[in-house]
Order: structure tokens, then sequence, then C-alpha cells
């Protein structure tokens, strides 16, 4: 029997294991994969590029619809190329990291972006996690299953430092810190939890028990549990 398309919303902070959790969960269960940050990184690495000032959100406003972003959706073998030229190791420079939410801040930008992430989610047959932070509250308002993941600031930057060789966690906690603020207090879809999602604070659970427990969500919310 075939089995309904389930579409499920991962939203979270910086580091609480949204990618790790949402590839392996899609992969599991036969799902499409949609990193909507990675877009996000890349309208930034095109504004970048492009020598866009990003102190000035009219500029950026201006320009939002010029690149075209195209995302894969294999959890297997996510990509995503900017007209055309394949971004993602460009995309996680500091330089990146550091300005994208300034450009994700902008009205104009995400709309272009939201569009991009419905019209995905849209052509998912089997279904699709799209992990974010927006997604449960203003992407797909009705998703399926909405899940929120959270960690304490100290597990983040430790998991982190697992990934940047020699850097100092302290100023890795600070600048996760400073993501989220800027993340949480802009105007438009800020970083929010849902009302209706689940939250899961993984500080104290390895990713492989992260991965579980969302899998199990999914097969309930399947089973109509
Ligand atoms: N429960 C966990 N326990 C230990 N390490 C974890 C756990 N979840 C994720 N990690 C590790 O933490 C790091 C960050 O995870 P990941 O990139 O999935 O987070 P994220 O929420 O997608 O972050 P960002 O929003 O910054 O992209 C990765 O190295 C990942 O392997
Ligand atoms: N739904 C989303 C997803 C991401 N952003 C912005 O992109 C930045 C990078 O996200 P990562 O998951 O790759 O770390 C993030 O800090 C946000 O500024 C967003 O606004 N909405």
């Amino acid at each position: 029997m075939e089995r309904a398309a389930v579409i499920v919303a991962i939203d979270g902070p910086s580091g609480t294991g949204k990618s790790s959790t949402s590839k392996a969960v899609a992969t599991q269960l036969g799902l499409r994969y949609l990193d909507t940050g990675a877009q996000y990184r890349a309208i930034t690495w095109w504004m970048v590029n492009n020598g866009i000032d990003m102190d000035d959100p009219s500029a950026i406003a201006a320009v939002a619809g010029k690149p075209e972003i195209v995302s894969g959706t294999d959890p297997s073998a996510p990509s995503i190329t900017v007209d055309g030229t394949d971004v993602a190791g460009p995309i996680r420079t500091q330089e990146v990291t550091s300005k994208v939410s300034a450009v994700s801040a902008v009205p104009e930008v995400r709309t272009r972006i939201t569009g991009l992430q419905r019209s995905i989610a849209a052509g998912a047959e089997n279904g699709i996690v799209v992990e974010g932070r927006d997604i449960g509250t203003t992407v797909l308002p009705d998703a399926d299953l909405k899940i929120f993941l959270t960690a304490s600031p100290e597990a983040r930057a430790a998991r982190r430092n697992g990934e940047l060789k020699g850097a100092d966690v302290n100023a890795t906690r600070e600048a996760l810190l400073k993501r989220d603020a800027a993340d949480s207090s802009r105007k438009t879809s800020p970083l929010a939890k849902a009302d209706d999602a689940v939250e899961v604070d993984t500080s104290d659970l390895t990713l492989q028990q992260v991965i579980e427990c969302v899998v199990t969500l999914v097969e309930e919310k399947r089973a109509g549990k």
C-alpha cells in the first residue's frame, strides 16, 4: 500500500543538530531533505561576490530576485548551486556565516526563498524533511509534524568545536548566541517554535538518540496516533 506524503518541519537554533538529524531521518524513511539555511547562505554568498553593501537592506532587497538558487534534495547527497555554480563549500566560510543573518532579515529575501522552499516541498512526492528557523511557523504551517530542537549553548559550542579544529570554545559559543539573537529578533519570520511543535532538548542525547526520537514521532504521526 502506498503511504501518503509526509511533511516534517524541523526548526531550532544553530548547532542543535537540525541538519544531521534531518538528513538521517529522511534517509531512513525514504523522504527528500531540504536545508533552508544553505539557501540563505547561498544568496548571501552571491551578495558578497557581487559587492552588495551588507549594511544597506534596500541594496540587498533590490537584487534579491537576481541569483538562481537550486537545491538538490537527496538526503545522501544534498547539493546547492547559484547560477549553475556549486557553492556547497563556499557557503560555509566564516565570511558568509557572519553576514547571513543580515541578509536573511530582509523581507524581499525571505519572500523569494520562502517561495522556493514551498515549491520544493510541494513537489516532493513521498514527503520531505525541511529544516531551518521558520519552517513550522511560516514556510509550512500545515506540516504534518513540527519539531523544535534545542540544546544548551555549551553543548552546541562543544559540538561545533568538534568540527572546527583548534577553535576557542568560548568564542564559538558567543558567535552562536550572537547569530541566534539576530535570527530571533528580526521582524520578518524570526527563529521561533511553532505552538504545535514538539520540543526536543538534545543537550544530553546522542545524535542517534535524537534520530530515533524523530523517526518514532514521524511513524506515530503516520499511524494516526
Ligand atoms: N545529539 C548530538 N550529540 C552530539 N553531537 C551532535 C548531536 N547532534 C548534532 N551533533 C553534531 O553537532 C554539529 C552540529 O550539528 P548540525 O550541523 O546538525 O546542527 P544544525 O542545528 O543544523 O546547525 P546550524 O543551524 O548551525 O546549521 C555536527 O558536528 C553534528 O555531528
Ligand atoms: N529557515 C531559515 C533557515 C536559515 N536562516 C538563516 O540562515 C542562517 C544560516 O543557517 P544554518 O542553518 O546554515 O546555520 C541562519 O543563521 C539564519 O540567519 C533563516 O533565516 N531561516
